[in-house]
């Protein structure tokens, strides 16, 4: 990933995490002056530091929560990934204060911290359930997207652009349904499937860092991006970790979870109709409408109506087959294939 000058400074929050491995990784493979990364967690700081071994890696214990340890690690910085959350959709149930906390508060120390420092981008990580949000972590992951998209509106003179993205599934994120399904496989345990019929977008790790890099690239003030995904059901993500460890583990009906959707929507028809096409991305302008609410009273939108929301139930479904593809093209699946001395025709 390149940031357009040789002696950037970058800040990654949340950066120990797999979202900011591979983006430190690609910043430092193609030359960057210095990589931040802002967390709480020393040992894993530690275990990054010894796996990567760069000087131009510099970390920073500290909490998004505390406005003093985000302007700290903010000083001198040039470009800025917000990866820190709170993103367990049970604990945030349990505990929705500690998702406004991280999620939301967290955040706007992060948006005027970047604006303080006179940083020149900032790109907030959201997720498709900030969309018609039905869980707190949805919840505050739309607010967060509100806090970091409207700064631009109240500060026009602010140096610092900012925007977001939104993720679908990342597949084989830690703790996700793919490591699970393996797992179980492994042990010879049955599938526990919640519902057959559910969709979610699946997208890789690497497509979820392409999506962060071109929001980095493309990025105007209070822009949020969308990389356009494949959808399965959950049915035929089973059938098909199945059919590529060729396993006869049976599948088990558990029943949907906590805030579970049926399915997930990267954009509401409404965001739609205002997003532009950009291949294999939507860019979705903010509002740059001022703060005259006669606007928002007057000025419908007719073509809202021939828009329908992006949604894992209605985008092309792929099929069991293309499933398998898909997974193959994942490193930790081909590894665990090799691992289990099973090779795929179609690797
Ligand atoms: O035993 C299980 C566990 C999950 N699922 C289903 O598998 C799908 C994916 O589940 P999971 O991998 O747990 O992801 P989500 O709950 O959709 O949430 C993930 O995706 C979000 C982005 O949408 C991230 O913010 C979350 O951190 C991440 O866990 C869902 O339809 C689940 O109902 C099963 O069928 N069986």
């Amino acid at each position: 990933m390149t940031t357009g000058h040789e002696d950037a400074t970058v800040l990654i929050t949340g950066g120990t995490g797999s979202f900011g491995r591979t983006v430190a990784a690609r910043l430092l493979r193609d030359g960057v002056g210095q990589v931040r990364i802002l967390s709480r967690d020393e040992a894993k700081q530690d275990d990054m530091r010894h796996t990567m071994g760069d000087d131009r890696l510099r970390f920073y214990l500290g909490d998004v929560r505390d406005e003093g340890s985000v302007d700290k690690a903010m000083r001198g910085v040039d470009h800025v990934f917000h990866a820190a959350a709170l993103k367990q959709v049970p604990s945030c149930e349990f505990f929705p204060m500690e998702a406004v906390r991280t999620n939301v508060q967290g955040s706007e120390n992060v948006v005027r911290a970047a604006d303080r420092a006179g940083v020149r981008s900032a790109v907030f990580l959201s997720t498709d359930k900030a969309v018609y949000p039905v869980n707190a972590m949805g919840m505050s992951k739309a607010l967060m997207e509100k806090v970091a998209r409207s700064h631009g509106l109240n500060n026009p003179t602010t140096a610092t652009t900012m925007a977001c993205v939104r993720y679908g599934n990342v597949m084989y994120s830690r703790g996700s349904v793919i490591p699970l399904f393996l797992s179980q496989m492994r042990a010879g345990k049955p599938i526990t499937i919640t519902n057959p019929h559910m969709t979610r977008f699946m997208m890789s790790l690497a497509d979820s860092v392409d999506l962060v890099e071109f929001a980095f690239h493309n990025a105007r003030q209070g822009d949020l991006f969308i990389r356009k995904a494949r959808a399965c059901t959950i049915a035929d993500l089973a059938a098909a970790m199945l059919r590529l460890f060729r396993s006869d583990s049976q599948i088990e009906i558990i029943g949907t979870r906590h805030a579970e959707k049926v399915s997930e929507a990267l954009a509401s028809r409404e965001e739609l109709s205002k997003a532009i096409d950009m291949g294999d991305y939507f860019r979705i302008p903010l509002d740059s409408r001022g703060l005259d609410y006669e606007l928002y009273v007057a000025e419908g939108d007719a073509r809202q109506a021939e828009f329908l929301d992006y949604d894992s139930h209605t985008v092309p479904r792929m099929s069991v087959e293309e499933v398998e593809e898909l997974l193959l093209t994942l490193p930790e699946i081909r590894s665990e294939l090799a691992l289990a001395g099973l090779t795929s025709s179609r690797v």
